[in-house]
């Protein structure tokens, strides 16, 4: 995996190094994703205009899931554009034709192995499998505004602290030239940095919705079985009796002498049984991107602009306002 992340990073790598302009940094990330979990679960790479375009569908599809009439069958029925639940079939019929037709032919690794693990794999048709439709659906819906929304809040940080961006480049300069997952334990800073996007942005604001199997107790409230429970990810992680000036990003809090130091009550990923299933994959992805651009460019305001803020969007994720972003190349400082 770690292979074709690579191939991502460095393409998006040497486009920024090249851009000439501002670029706003909403269009960067969002197909970038979707074109490397796409070639991990089919084997194939989609054109650049092709992931544009099922990635903006995506978008429309994630804007229409806030909007609540979608949840109203009747409503949903009446009004399909007004509720955005025609932008939620126009997104899933769109991946399920793209997604056919690339698995059609074989799939990549991925569903070679599924395949080699079914009782009848000649008799299997994956572009029909529900379940790996539906899996593909997951890996887009957890992983795209995500992590998108997580190299966001990095730029905009970036952006505000240039210091803390001259020793974070500093330190990457001492990795090899293409960075792996394997590195971070070199990287207490960056780690350190990474870690404190996540608390401080707490992009996951209250994780995912679940449901009470069984009636139970909590903080002495009785909590009955079918209950919808939402958890308090954003609460935890701007408690001032667990951190001091919790508002202010300081990714220093996670270092004693020089080494990272984690902490239990970051939990972006949320915590128990149905913990993200993509940490491992989104930590490898985060690392090597940020790693491989702070080794090659510098990151700055557009000129005469103003630094972004820290207000957000609020939905699912909490999602930084957009602006634009200079990128020159530069060698790491030493
Ligand atoms: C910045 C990166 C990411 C963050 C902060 C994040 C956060 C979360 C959170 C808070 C949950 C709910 C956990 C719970 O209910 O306790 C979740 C679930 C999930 N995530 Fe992620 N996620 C990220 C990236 C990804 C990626 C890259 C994938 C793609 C494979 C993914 C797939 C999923 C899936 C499938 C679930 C549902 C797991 C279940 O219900 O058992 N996530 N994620």
């Amino acid at each position: 995996m770690e292979l074709l992340i690579r191939t991502e990073v460095n393409e998006l790598v040497t486009e920024l190094a090249d851009a000439r302009e501002p670029v706003p940094v909403k269009s960067l990330f969002r197909w970038r994703y979707f074109n490397l979990s796409w070639t991990i679960v089919t084997g194939q790479r989609l054109p650049a205009a092709e992931a544009q375009r099922l990635a903006h569908l995506f978008t429309l599809e994630m804007s229409a899931l806030q909007n609540t009439w979608v949840n109203n069958s009747v409503l949903r029925t009446i009004f399909p554009e007004k509720s955005g639940f025609a932008d939620v079939l126009r997104y899933r019929d769109a991946v399920r034709a793209a997604f056919a037709a690339a698995v059609r032919g074989g799939g990549g690794t991925f569903v070679a192995k599924v395949r080699a693990a079914q009782p009848e794999p000649a008799a299997w048709r994956p572009e029909v499998d529900e379940d790996l439709v539906m899996f593909f659906f997951d890996f887009m819906n957890g992983g795209c505004e995500t992590t998108s929304s997580f190299f966001e809040w990095s730029m905009a940080y970036l952006l505000r602290e240039p210091e803390l961006q001259r020793r974070l480049r500093k330190e990457v300069a001492a990795l090899p030239s293409q960075p792996t997952l394997a590195h971070r334990a070199n990287a207490p800073l960056l780690r350190a940095f990474e870690t404190e996007v996540f608390r401080r942005s707490s992009l996951t604001p209250a994780g995912v919705p679940h449901r009470s199997l069984q009636n139970f107790k909590v903080g002495g409230y009785n909590v009955p079985a079918g209950t919808t429970l939402r958890y308090d990810i954003m609460g935890a992680h701007w408690d001032p009796a667990r951190w001091s000036d919790p508002l202010r990003f300081r990714p220093e809090r996670f270092l004693r002498n020089g080494k990272f130091m984690g902490s239990e009550d970051v939990v972006p990923y949320g915590i128990g049984l149905r913990r993200c299933t993509g940490e491992k994959y989104a930590e490898a992805y985060h690392f090597m991107l940020l790693a491989s651009l702070l080794r090659e460019v510098t990151v700055e305001p557009a000129p005469g602009a103003a630094l972004p803020t820290e207000a957000a969007s609020i939905g699912l994720v909490r999602l930084c306002l957009p602006f634009d972003v200079v990128c020159r190349r530069a060698p790491p400082p030493q």
